[in-house]
């Protein structure tokens, strides 16, 4: 990677949608150690933004780039192992907490890596929530034990981008505090940088250091 070669560069995506143009010409870099907040009203299209950053929505316009390469010049499932998203609504798999974070191992772009039951332990201390959440059925989750899971499910894959869309809305405030925590703590390490969407200004305020408002760009 070059020297201060951004983590992510954005140019120009612009979203239409059949009935409606969400947004045009977004453009934007995130470099290590950045944590931008995305702000813009309900249904502006926050998250549609982050899933064409993900190509989990197709890119119609623009292009994005991860340390310079496109996803295809990376391979869909290495660029997304880079740049990860964590999405508003958990989805939780068959089994329990552990088998839906042990699960992604089984994906060959993580065949080098192995579940760490003590970094779990570690940062689920830190989330006010005992080993014992580890034995919890997936399926049964409340909506903030299940943001909890998705949280994890990403960390401990060590994405250099992190897309966190609405991460703490199921959250009660002490957990959301504990979360931000560790999310600062997070991207205390080299190389790292996050997207998040809040409709808590005072979260965006808090966590991140700079805003990008979709708005902007209708
Ligand atoms: N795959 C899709 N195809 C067509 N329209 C979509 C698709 N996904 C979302 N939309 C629409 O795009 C608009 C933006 O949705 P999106 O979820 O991105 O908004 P948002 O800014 O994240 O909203 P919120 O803050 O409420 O979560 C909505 O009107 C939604 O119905």
């Amino acid at each position: 990677m070059e020297p201060n070669q951004p983590l992510l560069a954005v140019k120009n995506l612009s979203r239409q949608l059949l009935e409606r143009r969400l947004w045009r010409g977004v453009s934007f870099e995130l470099t290590a150690g950045d944590c931008v907040g995305l702000v813009a009203p309900s249904g502006a299209g926050k998250t549609l933004l982050m899933r064409n950053l993900t190509l989990l929505d197709p890119i119609q316009q623009g292009e994005v780039r991860f340390e310079g390469k496109t996803p295809s010049e990376w391979g869909l499932p290495a660029y997304r192992s880079q740049v990860m998203m964590v999405p508003q609504r958990a989805v939780a798999l068959d089994g329990t907490v552990q088998d839906n974070l042990t699960q992604v191992f089984d994906l060959d772009i993580y065949r080098q890596r192995r579940f760490d039951p003590t970094i779990l332990r570690t940062w689920l201390q830190k989330l006010g929530r005992g080993p014992d959440f580890l034995n919890l059925q997936g399926a049964r989750l409340s909506g903030g034990e299940a943001q909890i899971m998705a949280l994890l499910r990403a960390l401990q894959l060590s994405p250099r981008v992190l897309l966190l869309d609405e991460p703490t809305a199921s959250l009660d405030a002490a957990t959301t505090a504990q979360v931000e925590s560790l999310l600062r703590d997070w991207l205390q390490h080299p190389g790292r940088a996050c997207l998040l969407t809040s409709h808590d200004i005072e979260q965006i305020r808090r966590v991140t250091d700079r805003q990008l408002n979709l708005g902007e760009f209708v």
